[in-house]
């Protein structure tokens, strides 16, 4: 292994950039990139991204489109390349074959545990493990699958300015615009967008991507059910859209729902599932990034179980008031994530709306 230029890490960004969209296409695998890169030039000869529904690997397209240009070439990749016989041939063998002569990778693969590296090595292959934030964050899903047994979770709440995720009585006060888009692209990333009963039941929604361009990308959507079950006629569960739903439900709770619509037994106590096994069941499930949009109760609930590792807040320019139902029972929502150890991680203006990310301080790699 050796040191990483400023190129070294330009290409890496670049691939992250190009895979992000991909995210949520991929599962049951993560959605790597791969860029062959003429050192000397410092030119793009060919790239690729983990294929839709995970194969081929994004190392093996993107040599197969180099073909003989890749001799000699760097390849970039954010994840650790396979070595191991799966549904596909390793991609470590490509890579020697292809006369590869270096190789960058942005985060190790809990799957390869370095095994691949020191194939690469072994073959003369300059190899450079990047320890790349974007790379692991990309991939944050994937790893956390294989090292936790739980997905990547997104928690996602929209607040007013004076803190209420709606009106009593009324549900959730729709968000439009620019935060609708982003929540939607959001979605489109995740491989599972899960909401409490109350909530399906409550504000009724759909959980679709409705973005032009993003035909297809509404993902798996997850009703978690409590004690009394769910509402058989709520959009979720009763309504048709083509899009495929499953409730998450205790052993032994009574659920009414079509045979359209999975049902997914946990453990749990007093008919609610217990979270961090909805969570396994989900990541077994091959879920890897899963979006929550939650009410007060499972918000709070998730926070506690210490399960949320990114949430986004949206503050909307209007204020709702004292018939307003907060975000949390518990005072402000910031000093809550703040007390469950979520940090500030960033943000940006929505339009009239804020969007504030709160995240785990790196727990991976
Ligand atoms: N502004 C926003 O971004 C959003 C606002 N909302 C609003 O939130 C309100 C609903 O919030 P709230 O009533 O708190 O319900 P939530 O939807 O937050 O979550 C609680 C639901 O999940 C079920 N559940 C199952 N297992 C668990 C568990 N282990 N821990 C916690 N809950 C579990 C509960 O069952 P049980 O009933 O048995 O407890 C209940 O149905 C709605 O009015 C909606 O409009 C909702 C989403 C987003
Ligand atoms: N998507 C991806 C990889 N994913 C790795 O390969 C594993 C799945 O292998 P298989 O079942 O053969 O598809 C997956 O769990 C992860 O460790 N590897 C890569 O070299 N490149 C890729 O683009
Ligand atoms: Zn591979």
């Amino acid at each position: 292994m050796s040191g990483l230029s400023a190129e070294d890490r330009r290409w890496l960004d670049a691939a992250v950039r190009y895979a992000a969209p991909f995210a949520g296409t991929t599962a049951d695998n993560p959605a790597v990139a791969a860029l062959v890169v003429d050192p000397r030039m410092q030119a793009l000869v060919a790239r690729a991204v983990t294929a839709k529904g995970g194969r081929p690997h994004a190392e093996a397209e993107a040599i197969a489109k180099a073909g003989f240009e890749a001799a000699g070439c760097t390849l970039y990749v954010t994840l650790e390349p396979c070595h191991h016989w799966g549904r596909t041939p390793p991609c470590v063998d490509a890579i020697i074959r292809a006369g590869i002569m270096r190789v960058v990778i942005g985060a190790t693969d809990p799957k390869s545990a370095g095994g691949s590296m020191a194939q690469l090595e072994s073959a003369g292959i300059e190899t450079v493990l990047a320890r790349h934030a974007p790379s692991q964050a990309l991939h944050a899903g994937h790893i956390l699958r294989h090292l936790a047994n739980r997905p990547f979770v997104t928690a996602m709440l929209a607040v007013s300015a004076d803190g209420m995720i709606g009106r009593q009585g009324e549900g959730r006060a729709p968000v439009e615009g620019p935060a609708r888009t982003w929540i939607e692209i959001l979605r489109a990333r995740s491989d599972a967008v899960l909401v409490g009963a109350a909530t399906a039941r409550a504000d009724n929604p759909a959980l679709t991507v409705t973005l032009p361009g993003l035909p297809g990308r509404t993902p798996l959507r997850v009703v978690l059910a409590g004690a009394s079950g769910v509402d058989r006629k709520v959009n979720l569960i009763g309504g048709f859209s083509g899009y495929r739903t499953v409730i998450i439900a205790e052993t032994s709770t009574s659920i009414d729902a079509p045979v359209s619509v999975e049902t997914m037994r946990v453990t749990g106590k007093a008919g609610r599932p217990d979270l961090a096994a909805t969570l396994t069941s989900l990541a077994e499930r091959h879920i890897q990034n899963l979006l929550v949009e939650p009410g007060q109760r499972l918000a709070a609930a998730l926070l506690e179980a210490d399960l949320v590792d990114r949430f986004a807040l949206i503050t909307r320019a209007e204020t709702i008031g004292a018939d307003g139902v907060p975000a949390s029972a518990d005072g402000p929502i910031a000093d809550v994530l703040a007390a469950a150890g979520l940090v500030e991680a960033g943000g940006q203006a929505l339009g009239d709306d804020h969007l504030t990310l709160y995240e785990r301080p790196a727990r991976t790699d």
